[in-house]
């Protein structure tokens, strides 16, 4: 629906930016979860909508199935990733460095003809873990290849060494190539002893540290978790936050999270249409030699034009992805 309605608009926005809108991105807007152990779940989620299939190997399977998920995972990796009408991301939630499991997952998860395209890498504290998982990837994948690193910050210590991480991370010439970081709300809370509030205010600091140090290495910034999956108004309204905040998607746990989600990481109709207004009444003001300008009762000059840009930067990135 939505986007019947957002396409004519974006079709004249594609002519008048300022900057080729056109890059390669990959949406994450929701990131949905899916045990790798239960196949049936497993088979479900690629009928579904979800910009990012994420089979889990980590906290979502229990220690006594974690062989049981990584022969599913691989399984489906060796026929081929299944098709869907449009491209998604197809990534794996393997076990953390710290877990001592994370050799296994990889020798069993990146060792066929078919690599997934991402790889999350959860709890990573520091930037020796990010060299021994680069080590393992260089040991166990032989050909070429650039694999999407989701990076999961889930701790007090993690959050402290985040640029650090991101550094390192960009730096590292491996197999891989860092795209995300990702915020782990419930393992960070258990990290400084947070109550959990309906507001979330707890994790504000974090959430906000999270997207601007991602937002600073050219990552996309994945929010938290809202485990409540029965209570969509509670979803919408976290993930409408987590947009306003400036995150590129959010975590989802079950399937009627994804629409909820999709929406709230999308700029809508109204958005679109004053970030074009904006564009235009830039460059007509442009023209006439004026750096500042007002437009229905607000004054606007660069940065506010910069943000109008985004939107239609991101719109357009999103449709290209939603329509090929
Ligand atoms: C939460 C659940 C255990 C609920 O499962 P269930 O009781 O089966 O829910 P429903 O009966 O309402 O399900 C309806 C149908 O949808 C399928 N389903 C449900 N969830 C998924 C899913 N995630 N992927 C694919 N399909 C799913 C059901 O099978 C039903 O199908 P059908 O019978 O055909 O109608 C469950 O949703 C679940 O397990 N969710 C994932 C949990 C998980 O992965 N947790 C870990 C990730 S969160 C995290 O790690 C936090 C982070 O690290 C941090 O620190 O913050
Ligand atoms: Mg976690």
């Amino acid at each position: 629906m939505l986007r019947n309605y957002v396409k004519p608009l974006l079709k004249s926005v594609l002519v008048d930016t300022i900057k080729a809108p056109i890059r390669l991105y990959t949406p994450r807007r929701a990131l949905m979860y899916v045990p790798g152990d239960d196949l049936k779940k497993v088979l479900k989620a690629f009928l579904l909508d979800a910009d990012s299939i994420v089979l889990d190997c980590e906290d979502g399977v229990a220690l006594n199935k974690k062989v049981q998920a990584r022969i599913n995972i691989r399984d489906i990796l060796d026929k081929g990733k299944p098709q869907r009408k449009r491209p998604y991301d197809f990534a794996v939630r393997i076990n953390s460095v710290a877990s001592e499991l994370i050799k296994d997952d990889l020798s069993v998860l990146v060792t066929g003809k078919n690599l997934p395209n991402t790889i999350y890498l959860p709890k990573v504290e520091n930037v020796q873990h990010l060299e021994t998982f680069s080590g393992y990837l260089d040991e166990y994948v032989k050909a070429q290849s650039n694999i999407g690193l989701i990076i999961a910050i889930e701790s007090a210590f993690a959050l402290v060494n985040v640029v650090d991480i991101c550094k390192a991370a960009i730096k590292m010439s491996s197999k891989f190539t860092p795209v995300a970081l990702l915020f782990g709300s419930d393992d960070f809370c258990a990290s400084i002893g947070a109550k959990r509030t309906e507001s979330s205010f707890e994790v504000t600091y974090a959430r906000q540290k999270i997207v601007t140090v991602a937002k600073a290495f050219n990552l996309q910034a994945i929010d938290m978790v809202y485990i409540k999956y029965k209570d969509p108004e509670g979803l919408k309204k976290q993930a409408e936050e987590g947009a306003q905040l400036g995150f590129s998607g959010k975590q989802v746990i079950h399937p009627d999270q994804i629409d909820i989600t999709q929406k709230a990481f999308m700029p809508n109709p109204d958005q679109i249409k004053w970030a074009q207004e904006i564009l235009n009444a830039f460059y007509k003001h442009q023209k006439e030699g004026k750096g500042a300008f007002s437009y229905k009762g607000h004054m606007i000059d660069m940065p506010t034009v910069k943000q109008a840009q985004n939107v239609v930067d991101l719109a357009n990135a999103i449709m290209i992805n939603i329509n090929e």
